[in-house]
């Protein structure tokens, strides 16, 4: 009881909304740095001598054909899967092979997989009001005790999200898009500095495809965002830079008309049943 009590103090709830210096330090390289990093599965080589950076405030989108080696990159990068050699490094001060899964997120590095993961019998408000909290069981003594910075933050990741309208709506009855614009939100409660995004538009309709676009573009520049995708007329409509995996190494990296004349990239995908490049 006395936990729940110290949790339900506002200052000590609420001490990470306080504005405080990010202490992930870009002032003099990327937000992130990938150097030669391999990682093989009983012998083969999933990522192979990967040389990866990432501007602070970026957008990027990372494609590549099925078995590339996409996923295990982001797996690498939120610490889920360490590599056997190579370097990662958030910002110039922290080294994320030193760091576990846990303290990584808690670093700033968010990831938003595929399926949405949504608490479907809560509200979206309440959904972004758990993703908030410290203790995921604390919800009612949160809500008894929400402050206004804590509904401003909600407030502005609704607008966000485009969600406004459904605030009090349950998350089980927003459609799929809805639903992954949520997830992102939640991620968003936390301020994230890093965004790893996967297949966002899979399985959505052509206008939730837009909003999606909106919705990562807008986020570009506030922090940065690593989107995987399949789709190349959504990689195209929000992609500046655009870097091409390619059995575990990066093949080609540029603009997205740049990537898609180039023949190695080409080659690559012919032959693919996804839409080709
Ligand atoms: N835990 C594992 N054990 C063995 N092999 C693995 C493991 N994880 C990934 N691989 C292999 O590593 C390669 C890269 O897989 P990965 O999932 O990273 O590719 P991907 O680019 O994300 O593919 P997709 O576009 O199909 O999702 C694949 O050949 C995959 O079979």
């Amino acid at each position: 009881m006395n936990i729940l009590k110290e949790l339900a103090n506002r200052d000590r709830v609420f001490d990470f909304l306080a504005p405080a210096d990010s202490p992930v330090d870009v002032r003099h390289g990327p937000i992130l740095y990938m150097e030669d990093v391999t990682v093989s599965f009983d012998g083969f080589k999933a990522i192979d001598n990967l040389n990866l950076t990432i501007d602070d405030g970026e957008l990027r989108c990372i494609i590549g054909p099925n078995g590339a080696g996409k996923t295990t990159m982001m797996d690498i990068i939120t610490g889920k899967t360490r590599p056997d050699t190579g370097k990662v490094w958030f910002g110039s001060r922290h080294d994320l092979l030193t760091m576990n899964e846990p303290e990584i997120a808690r670093l700033g590095i968010g990831r938003k997989f595929q399926k949405p993961t949504v608490f479907e019998a809560l509200t979206v408000f309440e959904n972004l009001e758990l993703a908030m909290s410290a203790d995921k069981r604390v919800l009612p003594t949160l809500t008894a005790r929400m402050n206004g910075a804590m509904r401003d933050r909600i407030d502005e990741v609704l607008e966000m999200t485009g969600l406004v309208a459904q605030r009090r709506q349950l998350a089980g009855i927003l459609s799929h898009g809805q639903k992954q614009w949520l997830e992102i939100g939640m991620l968003l409660m936390q301020r994230p500095r890093l965004l790893l995004v996967d297949e966002p538009v899979a399985g959505m309709t052509e206008q939730e495809m837009e909003r999606t676009a909106e919705l990562l573009t807008g986020l570009a520049g506030k922090q940065s965002v690593v989107v995987v995708e399949h789709d190349m007329g959504f990689v195209r409509s929000i992609a500046r830079k655009v870097t091409v995996l390619h059995q575990g190494s990066v093949l080609a990296e540029g603009s997205m008309d740049q990537v898609q004349g180039d023949p190695r990239v080409i080659e690559v995908y012919l032959g693919e049943s996804e839409e080709a490049v």
